[in-house]
């Protein structure tokens, strides 16, 4: 798609649970000088304040408290990208100023985080704090390599609702038990796996958390028309991350010999 303005160069990155998606956007942003926003750590965040305060997302009769919560919390992310290539950008999340980085990632929250964010007035609550957050990263976005500042946004509806306009869609898919496979492992090595997980529980959840996200009322799971779609099984990180820089120059090359030939 040409693009007729001069805002930031917009990449969303769709797909379902555990297909790379945030480790792919972080990667992306850091090579390209891009900022970044985990749009699925807010919905996490709301899921956390719900179960602080006791509040039982699976009961459809919470659902106006969890509304009212995703309303009046404060959500914040901090990105701290490295200047080797190699390392991985790390991203702090805050909720009413303190740190929830790792809490929001823990099996408990990921098995309440479908039903919160299948809340329609959740959904308003963060769409309006995510565009206020792109907002403000577009007027402070470094320059990107190419001389242009951008943004890359990952979560379920980024193509389709966030960004509709995004310059570059990707939806990242992933074999279930690949997927499973690579969260089991993150869980491990990050000390949150609870005891006795296993690897079916964790594929059977995850295939649970997408049949809700694809099947809600409320912006669903879906590929935009326009994404281009991505299989990581068999891809490495830098891979699927090479594969999306070289296509971000690709349309950045397109757009300015469009703009040059008007
Ligand atoms: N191509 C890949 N090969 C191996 N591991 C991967 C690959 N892509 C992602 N991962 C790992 O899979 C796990 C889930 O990725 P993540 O980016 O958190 O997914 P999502 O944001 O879609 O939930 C992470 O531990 C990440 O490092
Ligand atoms: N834009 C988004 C982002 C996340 N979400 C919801 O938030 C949940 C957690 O998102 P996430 O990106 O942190 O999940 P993982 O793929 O990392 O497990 C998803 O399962 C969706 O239910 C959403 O509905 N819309």
């Amino acid at each position: 798609m040409a693009r007729k303005d001069t805002r930031p160069f917009q990449v969303a990155i769709d797909g379902p649970a555990a297909s790379g998606k945030s480790t792919t956007a972080k990667m992306v942003a850091q090579r390209l000088g891009f900022d970044y926003i985990d749009t699925g750590a807010f919905y996490r965040c709301v899921t956390l304040a719900a179960l602080s305060k006791g509040i039982d997302p699976s009961k459809p009769s919470q659902a106006s408290q969890i509304s009212n919560l995703a309303q009046s919390s404060q959500i914040g992310l901090k990105t701290v990208f490295s200047n080797s290539s190699s390392s991985l950008p790390t991203t702090r999340v805050f909720l009413d100023k303190k740190d929830v980085s790792s809490d929001i990632r823990t099996e408990t929250v990921s098995k309440h985080v479908s039903a919160v964010a299948a809340i329609g007035p959740v959904r308003e609550a963060v769409l309006q704090k995510v565009r206020d957050m792109g907002a403000t990263s577009a007027s402070t976005s470094q320059e990107s390599n190419s001389g242009r500042a951008g943004l890359v946004m990952d979560g379920r509806d980024i193509g389709t609702v966030v960004l509709p306009n995004a310059d570059l869609k990707i939806f990242l898919v992933a074999d279930s038990r690949v997927r499973a496979e690579r969260r089991l492992q993150e869980l491990a090595k990050s000390g949150r796996k609870e005891e006795g997980l296993d690897l079916e529980t964790v594929q059977k959840d995850l295939e649970r958390r997408d049949e809700l996200d694809r099947t809600r009322e409320a912006s669903p799971l879906r590929k935009a028309d326009d994404a281009v779609e991505l299989d990581t099984s068999h891809l490495t990180i830098e891979g699927q991350v090479d594969a999306i820089v070289q296509e971000v120059y690709r349309r950045q090359k397109a757009a300015s010999s469009s703009t040059s030939s008007q």
